[in-house]
């Protein structure tokens, strides 16, 4: 069973179509990148799926529950907005005990799970502290924490990297690495970089539609580069200019770049330009210390996609 379907999900503001027959399925147990420009329609899919919005045509169901089943579905769900908000006079601890009386744990229970959630998310030493003090990386912590409370099969998190700055950012990220195998992680982001750090899927929404729904991998295999890059010892870099200016001259080649003792060869066939460049490579006497296939960024993939959209 999908930990998350959703069929032809359309959602309307007047004339905006923010979601215009949005298709998706989730495994359980992934850590899905929900990737997009602004407006594209993530926020909107988040809160239709965690019961703050109604669409107004299609289907979805998280955790086997139809959304609309509002009690059943937060029972199985945790949600960290894109901008959370928290009693500022509360310290970290009696916030999440506070949140686990939502959730009807009892006063033992409460605690033991606020102080293993503080321990998880790098708060412990700051339990008591009140969360006005807090520092914006601190806040989104917290915030992972009070969506874990109820124990999610999915949590669905927001933009939660992208207010950060880098320390921030790293800690965050990390933290969400960790639930691999705990819940289903479903993470809103626009940025290319945080989604190549810690997803397994990638979903790639515009205009309200998806465009491509990959693992990582296979998506920036999909888009291969037709580059090469191949790398000497450092105490060669004569030979390695003489021998890239000879096959910039095949008819195989397109354009050679030489970077210190690297080179990266841009070629017009891929696979036959494998073959015959190790071929090359063996008869040239290099010393060659790696050879490999150039992949493309998530963000040359992304850009990519956009544009085939764009011109089709
Ligand atoms: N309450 C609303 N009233 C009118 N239009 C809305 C409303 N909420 C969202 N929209 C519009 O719907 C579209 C999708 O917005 P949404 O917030 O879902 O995008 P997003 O991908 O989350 O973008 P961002 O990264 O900027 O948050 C946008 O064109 C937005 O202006």
């Amino acid at each position: 069973m999908s930990a998350i379907r959703i069929e032809n999900l359309v959602k309307t503001y007047g004339a905006v179509r923010a979601l215009d027959g949005l298709s998706l399925e989730v495994e359980p147990g992934s850590i899905f990148g929900f990737l997009g420009p602004n407006g594209a329609g993530k926020t909107t899919t988040i809160r239709i799926l965690t019961g703050l919005a109604h669409p107004s045509g299609g289907h979805a169901s998280v955790a086997g529950v139809q959304i609309g089943h509002n009690g059943a579905l937060a029972r199985r769900i945790g949600y960290l907005p894109e901008e959370p908000a928290f009693y500022g006079w509360m310290s970290a601890q009696e916030f999440l005990e506070y949140i686990g009386r939502l959730f009807g744990l009892g006063g033992a229970a409460r605690r033991k799970r606020a102080e293993e959630l503080l321990e998880k998310v790098g708060l412990w030493e700051v339990r008591k502290r009140r969360i006005r003090g807090f520092s914006r990386g601190m806040r989104q912590r917290l915030g992972i924490a009070q969506a874990l409370v109820n124990q999610p099969e999915v949590l669905f998190l927001d933009e939660p990297a992208s207010a950060l700055d880098p320390a921030g950012r790293r800690d965050v990220l990390e933290l969400i690495a960790g639930l691999r195998g705990q819940c289903t992680v479903f993470m809103s982001t626009h940025i290319l970089a945080d989604v190549e750090r810690v997803c397994d899927t990638v979903g790639i929404i515009h205009k309200g539609r998806m465009l491509r729904v990959a693992r990582q991998e296979d998506l920036t295999a999909a888009y291969a580069l037709p580059v090469f890059r191949v790398e000497v010892t450092a105490n060669g870099n004569r030979p390695l200019t003489e021998w890239a200016e000879k096959i910039g001259r095949e008819a195989m080649v397109e354009q050679v770049q030489v970077d210190g003792n690297a080179v990266r060869i841009r070629v017009r066939d891929v696979e036959n330009a494998r073959g015959w460049l190790l071929q090359a490579l063996a008869e040239s006497g290099l010393a060659v210390e790696r050879f490999e296939a150039v992949k493309p960024s998530l963000e040359e993939v992304f850009l990519n996609l956009v544009n085939e959209e764009v011109h089709r």
